[in-house]
């Protein structure tokens, strides 16, 4: 199974098939808000008939039955990966598991993973602007331990919290790890982040990867490059 994820943070459908095109297997995309708000759940069809596995990344934060619904209605689109923000609480996650169950194709839901807190969060922002105390990694911990516990299939979260979150929540437990530098001379708008080679040592079950490939100067030999990092 492929671990690296490629975040696909295009505008639209051209500019995916392009991109998928230069690959002559099958690989496992993140499709986003950027792409479905500009295509719709169509893209979603599109990219399936090539073949690819999806992370669907809409981050679902609501009331409970609001997103028990969306969420039925996500697990008849028949992608891999759905997810939500844990800030919504255990009720509101277990609403989640609830949909996709109800919404499941021929008795497959898809995994359903909580943003713990993103990756583009820093210690300082959470603290001072979020008022949450503490470090990150306790929060992290707090809300995957809280996902684990209202049925969910594990959590988003940096590199940096992998290990800790798979000695609490157990190995079985999926950690995916955006937030993810080939040097970490450039972040961008990133806070918390690693190397694939540092993401393979803490036993990150999948890593997120979006700009490092897209913006490659060859983005098919930097995925393979970064797969063979992972193996
Ligand atoms: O905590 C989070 C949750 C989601 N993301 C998403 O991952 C990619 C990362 O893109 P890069 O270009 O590799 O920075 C992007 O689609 C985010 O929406 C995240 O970064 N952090």
């Amino acid at each position: 199974m492929n671990k690296t994820i490629v975040a696909l943070d295009f505008s639209s459908k051209e500019e995916v098939v392009t991109f998928l095109e230069a690959f002559d297997e099958p690989i496992f995309v993140k499709i986003g808000m950027e792409l479905t708000y500009a295509c719709g759940f169509e893209i979603v069809e599109t990219v399936k008939a090539m073949g690819h596995n999806i992370f669907l990344d809409l981050k679902l934060h609501d009331i409970p039955n609001t997103v028990k619904g969306g969420m039925k209605n996500l697990a008849k689109l028949g992608v891999d990966i759905v997810n939500l923000h844990c800030a919504g609480g255990s009720v509101m996650m277990k609403a989640a598991i609830e949909g996709l169950e109800e919404g499941a194709v021929n008795g497959k839901r898809p995994l359903c993973i909580g943003v713990t807190q993103l990756t583009s969060t820093s210690k300082e922002m959470m603290n001072d602007e979020l008022m949450i105390p503490g470090d990150v990694l306790d929060a992290v911990l707090h809300y995957a331990k809280n996902a684990k516990d209202a049925g969910l299939d594990g959590v988003v979260c940096s590199v940096h919290e992998a290990a800790a979150i798979h000695k609490l929540c157990g190995d079985d437990f999926l950690t995916v790890t955006p937030g993810i530098r080939l040097s970490t001379d450039s972040v961008d708008d990133q806070k918390r982040v690693a190397t694939p080679e540092y993401a393979k040592k803490q036993g990150c079950d999948y890593i997120v990867v979006g700009r490092s490939i897209t913006n490659s100067e060859n983005p098919k030999q930097t995925y393979i490059n970064i797969e063979g990092m992972m193996k």
